[in-house]
């Protein structure tokens, strides 16, 4: 049985990588002054600007243009301007939605050079997200949210698991979920398939593609499918020959990136030996997941570094649970290094039933955020997340698990009252 005592033990063997040499963000953040946020009437006179899509365009406009542009629109007054920017809680210093362009051309070698232009969101709420609720959601509201967060421009939406509802009861209605969402349009809906009988019930229900999930560590693979990995990555190579046949697309997980709630630290080398024998299966893509989100840019640089030895850059993607907070600074470090494709879930939903203590996904809102910020194109609406994640959080209970969703509404409910 797993327990949550190694995440501490893990976390003082990783304090070694802590102090590594990485490229920190405070150039960018200390790029606005706070005469940036000074009110005037110059709309576009600044040399910041925001990438952040409001209503679901990016558009150029400073930092004091949004909020005269704000006063404008609403009906503003400067003491109400500043309430909003209260309500932020982002003093000009920190807020990093908006990017100083004269920094950023000074910072090009160092910070954004890697950075991709285009970064593919793998939203994985409905899934990984929902999977270790407790209380079992209504199949009717798993597609409602499905269906939202396609309609937001994600390009990939993890439905469900084909899984044994023994194990991970709340997925029970895989059939009834992807029967009901089989005819969507806008986006792929891949579903979890933990071997054959997985595989040939996904298809049935009309799954067109599939993911199967294997670990870095032993004790993980043991508590999570029941077996070893070796025994784990014969039953994916059948159903990878399976896939081939039906010409479905398999995507691969590797579970215990860097630490494991069983085993804790996780050598580089036995995540690089699961990802090539994936990739050599035949799956698209794989998905490098920190299952207990202990990694920082420290243990997460040297693991990717083995897996781009052996498995090409472009089929990699990465996936962090924001357990000790480190998600986005991991998520930052991978894209440096040329990852472009960031596995996220709504609202900050989730955690693996089989490992205890991890918290939920990094939240798809505060992706987004950031990449806008750093104007990197995601195609996704972030106001139309933020309905998605209001939408299933308001069903759960619970309250936002992102940081952005939380800011963000603070100045939708203040414009509301005008
Ligand atoms: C793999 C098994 C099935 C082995 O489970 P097992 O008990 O070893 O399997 P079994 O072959 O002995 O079968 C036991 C029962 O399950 C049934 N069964 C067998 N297979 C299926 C299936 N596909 N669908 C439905 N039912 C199935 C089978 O028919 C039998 O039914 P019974 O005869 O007792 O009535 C089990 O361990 C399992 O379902 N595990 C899934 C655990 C899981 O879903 N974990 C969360 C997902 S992984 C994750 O979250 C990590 C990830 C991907 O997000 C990345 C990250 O964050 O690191």
């Amino acid at each position: 049985m797993i327990t949550t005592k190694a995440l501490p033990k893990f976390s003082r063997r990783c304090s070694f990588f802590n102090h590594r040499n990485f490229v920190p963000m405070k150039p960018i953040l200390d790029g606005a002054t706070t005469n940036d946020m000074a009110p005037t009437n110059s709309f576009f006179k600044s040399d910041t600007r925001e990438a952040v899509s409001w209503s679901g365009q990016t558009r150029r406009v400073s930092q004091r243009g949004f909020l005269n542009h704000s006063r404008s629109i609403l009906g503003w007054n400067s003491m109400e301007i500043d309430n909003v920017r209260d309500a932020l809680r982002l003093p000009s210093l920190h807020f990093s939605t908006y990017y100083n362009d004269k920094l950023r051309r000074e910072s090009t070698n160092k910070l954004f050079s890697s950075i991709p232009g285009y970064v593919k969101i793998v939203e994985v709420g409905p899934r990984d997200g929902l999977q270790n609720e407790k209380d079992i959601v209504p199949t009717a509201i798993k597609v409602e949210l499905i269906k939202m967060l396609a309609s937001s421009g994600l390009p990939v939406v993890e439905a469900t698991s084909f899984v044994s509802p023994k194990w991970v009861p709340q997925l029970a209605d895989a059939k009834d979920v992807m029967e009901a969402i089989r005819d969507f349009k806008g986006a792929r809906f891949p579903v979890l398939t933990p071997n054959l009988k997985g595989f040939e019930a996904a298809i049935a229900a009309g799954a067109k593609e599939v993911a199967v999930f294997a670990s870095a560590s032993e004790g993980f693979s043991k508590s999570n499918i029941n077996c070893s990995i070796e025994d784990s990555l014969v039953r994916y190579h059948e159903v990878a020959l399976s896939a081939s046949k039906l010409s479905i697309p398999v995507r691969g997980y590797i579970s215990c990136v860097v630490g494991c709630p069983v085993e804790g630290m996780v050598s580089p080398s036995k995540v690089a030996y699961v990802a090539k024998k994936l990739c050599d299966m035949g799956c698209y893509e794989i998905s490098l997941g920190d299952t207990i989100g202990v990694g920082t840019p420290g243990t997460v640089i040297p693991m990717l570094e083995a897996v781009i030895d052996v498995v090409p850059i472009e089929k990699l993607a990465v996936h962090f649970h924001d357990t000790y907070g480190q998600a986005l600074s991991n998520i930052l470090a991978s894209l440096q290094m040329g990852i472009s494709t960031v596995d996220s879930s709504v609202s900050g939903l989730g955690g693996c039933p089989y490992a205890k203590g991890a918290s939920g996904n990094v939240a798809t809102e505060d992706v987004v955020y950031m990449l806008n910020g750093l104007g990197v194109k995601t195609n996704v609406d972030l106001q139309k997340i933020m309905l998605a994640g209001n939408f299933i959080r308001k069903h759960l209970g619970h309250s936002s698990g992102s940081k952005t969703a939380i800011a963000l509404s603070k100045i939708t409910a203040h414009a509301s009252k005008l």
